[in-house]
């Protein structure tokens, strides 16, 4: 039985940012995860959230599949996706939707009106609240690392950042047994930070040390009213591997709902190790990489199918 890990829990309304930034920096040094609380969306749209994407994940999947991803946006089936390309097996057992950026909202597909009524509205309103909260934990992740709190900001990462939230529905009668069987195989997340809501139902697990044999699993219980945050491998790149962007994945336990959303820099910014975080005897171990670019080629090499996963 894998262990269950303790992360510290971040109280996002907190007065006290720099004891905030302090807890996170050592968060990030050590697991590349931790939890926060307190960031502003209340339960009843967490609610709403669950209620909606069961709703959409329960539709045939003709109907599921007139919303087929495009640009990014949309509905992805079962195996499309092969987190860890290393495995055998036929791809991961999840389907997902993701809905981009609000400033792009033409972009974005939405199921009918009429079949979903107040689903785009739910999902809106969440999208809109927990860019908030990660742009209040992206700050507070520049203090951590001794930048100004709004170095992001003024960096344009945080400028029309590339935000995609994708609703993940896990279901519980797959078969594991034949081959090695997961709902999101190993992998690190590309971006700056992720938001993980789950529906209770545990499964995610975290392996610290990629590079040690065999690994070592550790569950991520979840928290009631508490999200799921952890590094992505740009913000590793930034801090040049002094935060982890930990190797993580989904087993499967049963049926199983989430919803991650992801933080990513502005398309167009060039994500660099910064200074603070080299040294002679540490320097840069990546080279500069323009934001959209590294992210499409992640898309890129996970995508099981030749689906039409563009970013724009
Ligand atoms: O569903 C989860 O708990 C995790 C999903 C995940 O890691 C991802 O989508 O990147
Ligand atoms: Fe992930």
């Amino acid at each position: 039985m894998p262990q269950a890990l303790q992360l510290p829990i971040i109280d996002l309304s907190s007065d006290d940012r720099l004891s905030t930034a302090h807890l996170i920096r050592q968060a990030c040094v050590d697991h590349g995860f931790f939890y926060i609380v307190n960031y502003g969306v209340e339960e009843e749209l967490l609610k709403k959230v669950f209620e909606q994407s069961k709703k959409f994940f329960s539709l045939p999947v003709e109907e599921k599949m007139k919303l087929a991803v495009k640009n990014h946006r949309g509905y992805t089936g079962m195996y499309q996706e092969k987190l860890d390309t290393s495995l055998s097996s036929k791809g991961d057992s999840k389907e997902s939707f993701y809905i981009g950026p609000q400033t792009e909202n033409h972009l974005n597909q939405w199921p009918s009106e009429e079949d979903l009524p107040s689903w785009r509205s739910t999902m809106e309103a969440y999208h809109k609240k927990v860019l908030s909260a990660g742009t209040k934990v992206s700050s507070l992740i520049a203090l951590a690392l001794n930048l100004d709190e709004d170095f992001f900001e003024k960096l344009g990462a945080l400028n029309d950042p590339l935000v995609f939230m994708r609703l993940l529905h896990y279901p519980g009668d797959v078969d594991s047994s034949k081959e090695e069987m997961y709902g999101a195989s190993a992998h690190s997340d590309y971006g700056m930070i992720t938001l993980l809501l789950t529906d209770g139902v545990p499964g995610l697990q975290v392996c610290r040390e990629k590079s040690k044999q065999p690994q070592v699993w550790e569950d991520v219980p979840s928290i009631s009213g508490a999200l799921i945050v952890n590094i992505g491998d740009m913000m590793e790149r930034w801090s040049n591997c002094l935060f982890r962007s930990t190797l993580h994945r989904v087993v499967p336990t049963g049926e199983r709902y989430s919803v991650a959303f992801f933080v990513d820099p502005n398309k167009d910014c060039i994500v660099e190790c910064l200074e603070s975080c080299c040294s002679e005897s540490c320097p840069p171990r990546f080279p500069p990489i323009r934001s959209s670019d590294y992210l499409q080629e992640r898309f890129r090499v996970t995508a099981t199918a030749s689906v039409e996963n563009y970013l724009l």
